[in-house]
């Protein structure tokens, strides 16, 4: 059978990664990266993030979505380096259910002010 794809692979992969924390950086790339620090791993995200949004710029739809796994993978490490968890980000999510962009934008204090 199958295995279901879901997001639910996004909370398997950050616990590999946060399993990764102590383990030993010449046999886990998680590991490698996370004894660099926080800002390492916030640099390569950024890294990564360019490179999806090239892909998306010049149409190549199937490097994009190689680039959007790689976002996610450093996303998570990013998040394990900062001591953010999924469910922190599901929260906020969750919180912002039906509540549109435009709407929250022009709620905004400083809006009031113009
Ligand atoms: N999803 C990923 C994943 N996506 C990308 N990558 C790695 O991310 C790296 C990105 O390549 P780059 O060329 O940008 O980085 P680099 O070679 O380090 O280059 P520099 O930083 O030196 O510039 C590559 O080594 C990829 O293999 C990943 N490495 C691991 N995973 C998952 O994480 C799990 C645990 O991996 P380990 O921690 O290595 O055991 C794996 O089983 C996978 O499920």
């Amino acid at each position: 059978m199958n295995t279901p794809i879901n997001a639910d692979i996004l909370n398997q992969l950050y616990q590999v990664i946060l399993s990764r924390k102590d383990a030993d950086p010449n046999t886990s790339y998680s590991a490698k990266l996370l004894a660099k620090g926080s800002k390492k791993t916030a640099e390569k995200f950024g890294e990564e993030a360019i490179e999806c949004l090239i892909e998306c710029a010049t149409g190549n739809q199937k490097e994009l979505i190689t680039e959007s796994a790689d976002v996610l993978y450093h996303l998570l490490v990013m998040w394990v380096s900062a001591g953010v968890s999924p469910d922190d980000v599901w929260t906020e999510l969750h919180r912002r259910e039906g509540i549109s962009g435009i709407t929250e934008k022009a709620a905004r204090p400083h809006n009031s002010l113009t």
